[in-house]
């Protein structure tokens, strides 16, 4: 019997390439004699699905770049991945062709999870275009300022839970992130610990990214795999895809239904859930709101916490950038009190402080993968439709000739000669492209700043000291994952002067 069950796998496999191969060889008759973009030679079946590192993908992408041209491409197993390497060709494939490379590719695991519910995996088409509409209308800028008193709020809760035991600040920015998200979508307040919702968003996000990162799941390359029974040996995907199922039903329902059980009651707070319930005409509508909250805390919240994680990291890298930055702060708001939004325009060097850490760790270096809705030709290249195309985001934003020595931490290349913040057209691409861009962009902008300025104003971090008198080194190593986390690091964090905790403790009952 296993061995009746190897040969389907065999035929399967065997059926995949060749209607890979055939599908190819249509785009061939299309293409009229035009070649794929260019790249490095592959294998025979296995094209160069050998060549795709582990480790660091996007370096091995951009030297292929430089090599082979902006835009390389390779073959994995017949399937053909593009990458764009400059923000040249960014600009020409994602900016000037309309929608043909808004699309995203079909992920096997993803479908066998059911996982539509989230917008970053959603094929373009009628049920993006409703889903994204919602979180546009939601986060919009105008918007996002009234997101701010809860952001200030939350970012105070914070500093005092720093100030009571400063050895878990990671976990409570971690905190932080999804306390300031889950109560603008559903109006909820995040528990300090062991928080339901947040374990359970947490265990799914781990779940997807560690499934979809390439060549995880073999699944993923050789889709016919979903048809071997249970018991066969190495389908534990199928596990992995129920467990996943389960956890998206509890992860969309379940925060959903209690905003619209508080609203029974009269107990809701406002959110995105609670002002939109009232408009929701019918099933569909409903179902679109439920999906585009979900979304919102899939998308939001590891990303966010990815930032602000690089954030302590490089202060203890860069101890001469929490020494201007905290000058600055001094000399504009002084030490008798907290900053605000308001004191935003004058502290230029902050500003440019979180342009740098969105540029320096970048939270997606190969941001989220586009596919093509139809036949394309570039630069005499053709690009079939349903290819995937991968921006190599870190390619452009560590280009040495826009950004000088592009692995230091320098927030004054984003400061013009006299010393105002420079717009620099290249960071938006740290939130993707054309209309995929991320719609969180500008709650990202405040939300990382009101935590920035607020530490830097009270607090000091440096390298912890061991039992030795010695400072323990930081490497400022980061994790094989496809949303950039630094490895685990030691930090001391201290109030910067008595003033500044008894202005934390003074937020206490806000
Ligand atoms: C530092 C934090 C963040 C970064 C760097 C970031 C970056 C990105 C990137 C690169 C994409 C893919 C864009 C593309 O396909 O071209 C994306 C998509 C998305 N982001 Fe963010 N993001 C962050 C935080 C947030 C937050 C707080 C939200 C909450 C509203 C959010 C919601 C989304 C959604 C819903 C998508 C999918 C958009 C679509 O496919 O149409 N993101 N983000």
């Amino acid at each position: 019997m296993p061995t009746s069950l190897l040969l389907d796998f065999v035929v399967f496999s065997l059926f995949t390439y060749i209607l890979r191969t055939y599908t190819a060889s249509l785009g061939r008759a299309r293409r009229g004699g035009l070649r794929y973009p260019p790249g490095p030679r592959g294998l025979p079946f296995l094209g160069n699905l050998i060549d795709i590192p582990q480790r660091a993908p996007w370096e091995t992408y951009a030297r292929w770049g430089r090599q082979y041209g902006d835009v390389t491409s390779i073959s994995v197993i017949g399937r053909l991945l593009v990458f764009v390497n400059s923000a040249r060709a960014a600009r020409d494939l994602f900016e000037h062709t309309g929608t043909r490379y808004m699309d995203r590719p079909d992920i096997p695991i993803i479908d066998m999870m059911e996982a539509h519910f989230d917008l970053a995996v959603t094929r373009y088409g009628h049920k993006w275009r409703v889903e994204r509409r919602i979180i546009d209308q939601n986060f919009r800028p105008s918007i996002s300022v009234t997101h701010r008193p809860i952001q200030t709020v939350k970012t105070h809760a914070f500093l005092r839970q720093v100030l009571r035991c400063p050895e878990k600040t990671i976990e409570y920015l971690k905190h932080y992130t999804s306390a300031v998200v889950m109560s603008l979508t559903y109006g909820y307040d995040v528990k300090e610990s062991g928080d339901h919702y947040v374990a359970i968003a947490e265990e799914l996000l781990t779940l997807t990214s560690e499934s979809t990162l390439s060549g995880a799941l073999l699944v993923n390359d050789f889709p016919a795999l979903k048809h071997l029974p249970d018991w066969f040996p190495g389908t534990g995907f199928k596990r992995r895809a129920r467990h996943g199922m389960r956890l998206i039903d509890e992860m969309v329902n379940a925060p959903f239904n209690m905003v619209k059980e508080d609203l029974l009651k009269g107990t809701s707070k406002h959110s995105l859930v609670h002002d939109n319930l009232d408009g929701c005409r019918g099933n569909e509508a409903e179902t679109a709101l439920k999906n585009a909250a979900a979304s919102v805390y899939g998308a939001g919240v590891e990303t966010t916490i990815s930032a602000l994680s690089s954030f302590l990291l490089a202060l203890l890298l860069y101890p001469d950038v929490q020494t201007r930055a905290q000058a600055e702060i001094d000399q504009v708001i002084g030490r008798s009190r907290l900053p605000t939004f308001s004191d935003r325009p004058n502290l230029p060097y902050v500003d440019a402080i979180c342009k740098e850490l969105l540029r320096w760790r970048l939270v997606l270096p190969l941001g989220v993968a586009h596919a093509t809705t139809e036949d394309d030709v570039y630069k005499g290249f053709f690009i079939p439709k349903g290819t995937t195309v991968i921006a190599n985001t870190w390619a452009i934003l560590h280009d040495a000739e826009a950004y000088p020595e592009p692995e230091e931490f320098k927030p004054e290349r984003f400061l013009t000669e006299d010393g105002k913040v420079r717009d620099d057209p290249l960071l938006v691409y740290a939130f993707g492209f054309g209309c995929r861009a991320c719609p969180g962009r500008h709650l990202v902008d405040s939300m990382q700043w009101i935590i920035v300025v607020s530490v830097l104003a009270t607090f000091n971090v440096r390298k912890k000291i061991d039992l030795n008198g010695n400072e323990i080194a930081v490497e400022g190593v980061y994790k094989d994952a496809r949303i950039a986390q630094p490895a685990p690091f030691d930090y001391a964090i201290i109030p910067r002067h008595p003033g500044a905790a008894r202005l934390v403790q003074e937020t206490q009952g806000e």
